[in-house]
């Protein structure tokens, strides 16, 4: 099970980012006075509606997208930049993979750059193409690879890089729904054999619950903030027809319903 460690722990404090409006000049608040703490080894749910400021969130933890004030620490470092700390997963892992490598040299891609010699490479890349289930598929190119595959690969090529945090943005969106609950259950394994923080972004309710050990819900935006926070007391693997599933799918239902 994940461990709890103050130094992956995400700090959120008065967060605002906000682009100026020159037509109007005035502040448009994409999001505004978020105040959060995923603690080291936490599995945490972004959970809002479409255009709410989530990936907006994200990216900014990742440190692709400054901040317009407030505070963001991972431990006691501020963010600013991207790290190695931090690695992003995103919805479309064609952007991601390099097309002229082969699904073990695309897992390897920074391992390379960091140096690792042949053989250990050749380990830890063993190692997380056999925790994705992608086994087999070493020498494949990602033009022979289904959507479901590919976005296997970018999660290997990210964990092989060891990041205490993984930032996912709606990683699963774009897959069919039965390759989906099987990326699911995959993902919270691989979670629970590991120490990472997470933060996953999605606007689907029951992916939520399936992973989610707290689920933040994000209001509509403009001025976007986390309105409640869930505790999801459920064990993995989840059981989408237990009662108590049901129950908070529904409470959590009646935020967007309002
Ligand atoms: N560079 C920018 N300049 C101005 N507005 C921006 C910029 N980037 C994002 N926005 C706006 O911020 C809002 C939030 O966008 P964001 O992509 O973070 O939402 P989201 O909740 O992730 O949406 P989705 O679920 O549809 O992916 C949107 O209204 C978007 O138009």
């Amino acid at each position: 099970m994940a461990v709890t460690s103050p130094a992956n722990t995400i700090f959120i404090e008065s967060l605002n980012k906000s682009y100026s409006q020159h037509t109007v000049g005035e502040l448009h608040y994409i999001i505004k006075d978020v105040d959060l703490v995923v603690k080291g080894g936490e599995f945490f749910v972004l959970l809002g509606p479409s255009g709410c400021g989530k990936s907006t969130l994200l990216n900014m933890v990742a440190g692709f997208v400054s901040k317009s004030s407030g505070n963001l620490r991972v431990g006691e470092a501020e963010v600013g930049r991207p790290g190695r700390d931090r690695a992003v997963v995103f919805q479309q892992a064609d952007s991601s993979l390099f097309p002229w490598l082969t699904v073990r040299e695309n897992v390897e891609f920074g391992l390379r750059m960091k140096r690792i010699p042949r053989k250990e490479r050749t380990a830890i890349s063993d190692k997380y193409i056999g925790l994705v289930g992608l086994t087999g598929h070493e020498q494949k190119f990602p033009r022979e690879l289904s959507g479901g595959m590919k976005q296997r690969v970018q999660l290997a090529r990210v964990l092989s890089n060891d990041p205490a945090i993984l930032l996912m943005d709606e990683p699963f969106g774009a897959l069919d729904a039965m390759t989906r609950k099987t990326m699911q259950r995959e993902l919270a394994s691989i979670w629970r054999n590991t120490d990472k923080t997470v933060i996953f972004v999605t606007h689907d309710i029951q992916e939520a619950l399936m992973l989610g050990q707290r689920i933040g819900i994000m209001s509509a935006g403009p001025s976007s903030k986390i309105t409640d926070i869930y505790e999801v007391p459920l064990p993995y693997p989840r059981d989408i027809y237990a009662p108590e599933f049901h129950a908070l799918y529904d409470r959590i239902q009646s935020h967007f319903d309002e």
